[in-house]
């Protein structure tokens, strides 16, 4: 990879494809004239990246293999990949998924969670596509790697008091207080090790340097959750196990399969 940062943007690709009407590659599909899709939903607007590589894998896949490999799949392969190759866990991955011929920005915007979400708002977003609180956190820790525009975390750092002082301070530093300046500055979301991917989040997380406010409700949120974020920063081999597994479960969610859908050619557009 020639740039550690990658890894992380396609997990995170993978996870706003599945959590928007299943694992079908509609988060891939460009708008046009007629047709509106999810790139530039609030969650992915200015943020969602790696379009390019995916377009590169599918269009190295197409020249061997024409017509055979869904972009959807791709997603899931270059996710798992990403974090294999970052230093996680690896898994088998299931495939056979087809892509879809539609996107919906409106369940991009209604589905993927934002980082100003309480512990109950996470909950029931992941509940909705079958994945337990347990599932929950151990994705969670997908942000152990990547980085982040200031205007997800300013909130936090300026006016929350569950946070370290000289985290916030430190965060502070490239992130204005003013909404406007500097509002694409990026800091990472693991501040230890943010391209590697361990369990150092949830150490993180008891640290009271959660990043976002949603990282935080995972830990003295006023949830049930502490429980599992403390087994996961004592013990990264059952984090290791439990993130391939739900990430695996994640990857289930509505796949399309036999005659529906398609096998795009270009993972930019129907064919
Ligand atoms: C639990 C609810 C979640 C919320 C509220 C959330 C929110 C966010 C936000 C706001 C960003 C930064 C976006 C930006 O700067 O524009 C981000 C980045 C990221 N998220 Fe999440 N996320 C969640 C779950 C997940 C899951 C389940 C995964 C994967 C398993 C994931 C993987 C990532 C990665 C890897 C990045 C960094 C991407 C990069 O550097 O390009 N997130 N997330
Ligand atoms: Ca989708
Ligand atoms: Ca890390």
């Amino acid at each position: 990879m020639q740039e550690a940062r990658m890894g992380a943007s396609l997990l995170r690709l993978f996870f706003h494809d599945c959590f928007v009407n299943g694992c079908d590659g509609s988060v891939l599909l460009d708008d046009t004239s007629s047709f509106i899709g999810e790139k530039n939903a609030a969650p992915n607007r200015n943020s969602a990246r790696g379009f390019n590589v995916v377009d590169d894998i599918k269009s190295a896949v197409e020249i061997v293999c024409p017509g055979v490999v869904s972009c959807a799949d791709i997603l899931a392969l270059s996710a798992r990949d990403s974090v294999t190759i970052l230093g996680g866990p690896y898994w088998d991955v299931k495939l056979g998924r087809r892509d879809a011929r539609t996107a919906s920005q409106a369940a991009a915007n209604n589905n993927i969670p934002s980082p100003s979400s309480n512990w109950n708002q996470l909950i029931s977003r992941f509940s909705a596509h079958g994945l337990s609180p347990r599932d929950l956190v151990a994705l969670s820790g997908g942000h152990t790697i990547g980085q982040a525009r200031c205007t997800t975390f300013r909130a936090r750092i300026y006016n929350e008091s569950n946070i370290d002082s000289s985290f916030a301070r430190t965060r502070q530093r490239n992130c204005p207080r003013a909404t406007g300046s500097g509002d694409n500055n990026l800091a990472p979301l693991d501040i230890h090790t943010p391209t590697y991917f361990d369990n150092s989040y949830f150490k993180n997380l008891i640290d009271g340097r959660g990043l976002f406010h949603s990282d935080q409700q995972l830990f003295t949120g006023g949830g049930s959750t502490d429980s599992i974020v403390r087994g996961y920063s004592n013990n990264p081999r059952s984090f290791r196990s439990d993130f391939a597994a739900a990430m695996i479960k994640m990857g289930d969610i509505s796949p399309l399969t036999g005659t529906k859908g398609e096998i795009r050619k270009y993972c930019r557009r129907v064919n």
